[in-house]
């Protein structure tokens, strides 16, 4: 990481503390001082022990953070105590919706077209954000075709029912998931009106025993439809993502669902797109199968940030089809990359919107 100084050498502690501060944190220009991070600091026989809060997870910035922190006192890495806490909170959803207990933060991931990989995105996001060390849920609200159960790993199993509410199936990475294939045949699915839908998504939702959440993704299905509506209207949500491909049907789509999410004033944190170029494995040649970069072009057109553009790529669908999406993340390090900075810009924009107090104060019935 960056210093945005050069300390002196024999450091006091307040020298040591200046010098912490001014570390830059990566693709941003947020420095600890600025996330006013620092809240413990010693400093003992060479050795110093630092404490860093965070509003968001930082756990993969663990050992570049003891890097920068030896680089700038010029201490070696194994004289740095590092603790890294962070205090997640619940931040503003639309007007007149009600934040969920046991769920900080609702995401939707959205696509305006289907099979453009929106819920490949959200396996993956879910992964990286838990990787950071929050506590990462997803709910699976794609009734036409659910498939976070097959990527999470979990398909074998049921949700256990307790005092009424579901239990989320939780799997290897510590994701807490609900998903309308857990309790429906979903041919039957398929042909359900609206009305349904939007309840099955709701009852999915608010008769879960979500375990203290700090983030919960929701896989939408493709549209703007009934499922949107319901989200918009009943759900408290955050934040949303839009997933596309860079083909000009999927951004004529992805459009659609940008404008969407502005109509019902839920902030649209990023487009990503996906599928961007395939690589070829035989002699690693580039070529942009579904046009190139399309989703770009997209976001700058609409003033939306560009997350990240992810490959069409062999092991990413052979993991997502295996349900092995932490193992994909952990031996492609160039895609767990993408995925991480996306999910990293996520979290950052979202530590920057208004907090929302509404447990704040106890509610008052007047009778
Ligand atoms: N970047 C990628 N590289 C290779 N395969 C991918 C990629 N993204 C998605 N896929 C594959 O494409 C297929 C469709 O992806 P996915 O189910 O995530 O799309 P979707 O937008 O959620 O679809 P639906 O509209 O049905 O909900 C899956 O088999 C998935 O493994």
């Amino acid at each position: 990481m960056p210093l945005k100084q050069q300390p002196k050498k024999g450091f006091s502690v307040e020298q040591i503390q200046t010098a912490i501060e001014a570390i830059v944190l990566p693709n941003s220009n947020r420095t600890i001082a600025s996330e006013k991070a620092l809240t413990k600091l010693t400093q003992q026989d060479g050795n110093i022990h630092v404490t860093l809060r965070f509003a968001y997870p930082v756990a993969h910035l663990q050992d570049a953070f003891i890097q920068a922190i030896a680089q700038a006192t010029d201490t070696p890495a194994s004289n740095i105590h590092l603790t890294l806490e962070n205090k997640i909170v619940t931040h503003k959803v639309q007007q007149g919706v009600n934040t969920i207990k046991g769920v900080k933060n609702i995401i939707a991931i959205a696509s305006g077209k289907g099979g453009v990989g929106k819920s490949t995105t959200t396996t993956n996001l879910a992964i990286a954000l838990s990787k950071m060390g929050a506590r990462v849920g997803v709910l699976d609200a794609d009734i036409y075709g659910p498939s976070q159960p097959t990527m999470l790993g979990v398909s074998h199993l049921q949700p256990e029912q307790k005092d009424g509410k579901f239990i989320p199936v939780t799997n290897a990475a510590g994701i807490q998931t609900m998903s309308i294939g857990f309790l429906v045949n979903t041919d039957q699915a398929v042909v359900w009106r609206g009305p349904m839908v939007s309840q099955a998504l709701q009852q999915l939702l608010f008769q879960s025993q979500w375990d203290d959440v700090d983030y919960l993704f929701i896989d939408l299905p493709p549209g703007t439809g009934d499922v949107q509506l319901t989200l918009s209207q009943k759900i408290p949500v955050t934040a949303s993502v839009i997933v596309t491909t860079p083909q000009d049907i999927a951004l004529l789509d992805a459009r659609k669902a940008v404008d969407m999410f502005a109509k019902v004033n839920i902030p649209i944190l990023g487009i990503i797109e996906n599928m961007a170029t395939h690589i070829c494995s035989q002699c690693g040649h580039a070529e942009a199968i579904f046009g190139s970069d399309g989703g770009k072009m997209l976001s700058e057109n609409l003033n939306v940030p560009l997350l990240a553009q992810l490959p069409l790529s062999l092991p990413i669908r052979q993991a997502m089809d295996q349900g092995q999406g932490v193992d994909l993340q952990q031996t492609e390090t160039a895609i767990a990359n993408l995925y991480q900075q996306a999910t990293w810009q996520i979290i950052l924009k979202i530590s920057d919107m208004g907090k929302d107090f509404s447990n704040a104060f106890p509610k008052i019935v007047i009778e």
